[in-house]
């Protein structure tokens, strides 16, 4: 068993008056893949979004419970969230490059962060590039615009840029649903190898795409969270009825 990345524990999320998550609690091993499913409208993005406070943006947002990463309860007083979100990256749904060019994109956060050595900032543009699976598409070009690359190249310069200030945990908010299927397969076989180093929650639609990339998967139902186990498990013996009316296509 590996260490606990993300504990989070009774976590009750409104929108006003709106309850849309309830009474959450939810492990998740380090260096494992955990897939968020269920219809739309469950909840999955908001629960995503608990995890590096970015809720907190939100207007009339209130949340209740812990969400611990290594045992630090993110929700504490003193949290530097810029801090925060250093540790935890997000990568969304629709690439979303800066209209820089594809070094700037990725030296963009260790600027933030305060490295200003151009032979560091090489460094690490090089090694976030390779660790997206990118480099060699764009080592020759590296001064070019980033909104010059496909779909699929901008969602891995994306995950790239979300690399680069050394994250511990990546949250992913549907990164392939914008894509085609190649490039769909590329960042699924990506997300194996990066899985070595960094723990991932992702929020798919795609059941067949749970099935394949992660290890645990949780199904989310008008903001409660209805099943949580092994993903192989889930997709073939699941517990709950819900779960099994929802897999086998009767729901949603
Ligand atoms: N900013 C907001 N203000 C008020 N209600 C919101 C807000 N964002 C989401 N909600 C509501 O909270 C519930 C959960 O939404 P959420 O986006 O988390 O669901 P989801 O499962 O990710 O859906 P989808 O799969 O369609 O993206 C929905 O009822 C939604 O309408």
């Amino acid at each position: 068993m590996g260490q606990t990345a993300i504990e989070v524990r009774n976590l009750d999320l409104y929108y006003g008056e709106k309850h849309a998550l309830k009474d959450i609690s939810m492990s998740v091993e380090e260096n494992s893949i955990v897939a968020l499913i269920g219809p739309s409208g469950c909840g999955k993005s908001t629960f995503l979004r608990t995890l590096n406070r970015m809720n907190d943006m939100i207007e009339g947002v209130r949340i209740e419970g812990t969400v611990e990463i290594y045992g630090e309860n993110i929700y504490h007083k003193d949290v530097d969230v810029e801090m925060l979100r250093k540790r935890v990256g997000m990568v969304f749904q629709a690439p979303n490059p800066f209209p820089k060019s594809i070094y700037d994109n990725v030296a963009y956060g260790p600027r933030i962060h305060g490295i200003k050595s151009k032979a560091r900032l090489d460094e690490i543009v090089e090694k976030s590039l390779k660790a997206a699976a990118l480099w060699d598409e764009v080592k020759d070009r590296l001064k070019e615009r980033a909104t010059g690359l496909s779909g699929g190249q901008q969602q891995r310069l994306c995950i790239a840029r979300a690399l680069a200030v050394e994250p511990e945990i990546l949250l992913m908010d549907e990164p392939t649903s914008a894509l085609d299927p190649i490039s769909t397969a590329k960042i699924e076989e990506l997300l194996q190898d990066l899985k070595k180093d960094y723990t991932i929650v992702i929020v798919t639609h795609n059941m067949q795409q749970a099935a394949r990339i992660s290890d645990k998967t949780a199904y989310f139902l008008n903001g409660v969270l209805v099943e949580y186990s092994d993903t192989d498990k889930l997709f073939s013996n699941p517990e709950r009825k819900e779960t099994e009316d929802y897999i086998t296509g009767r729901f949603g």
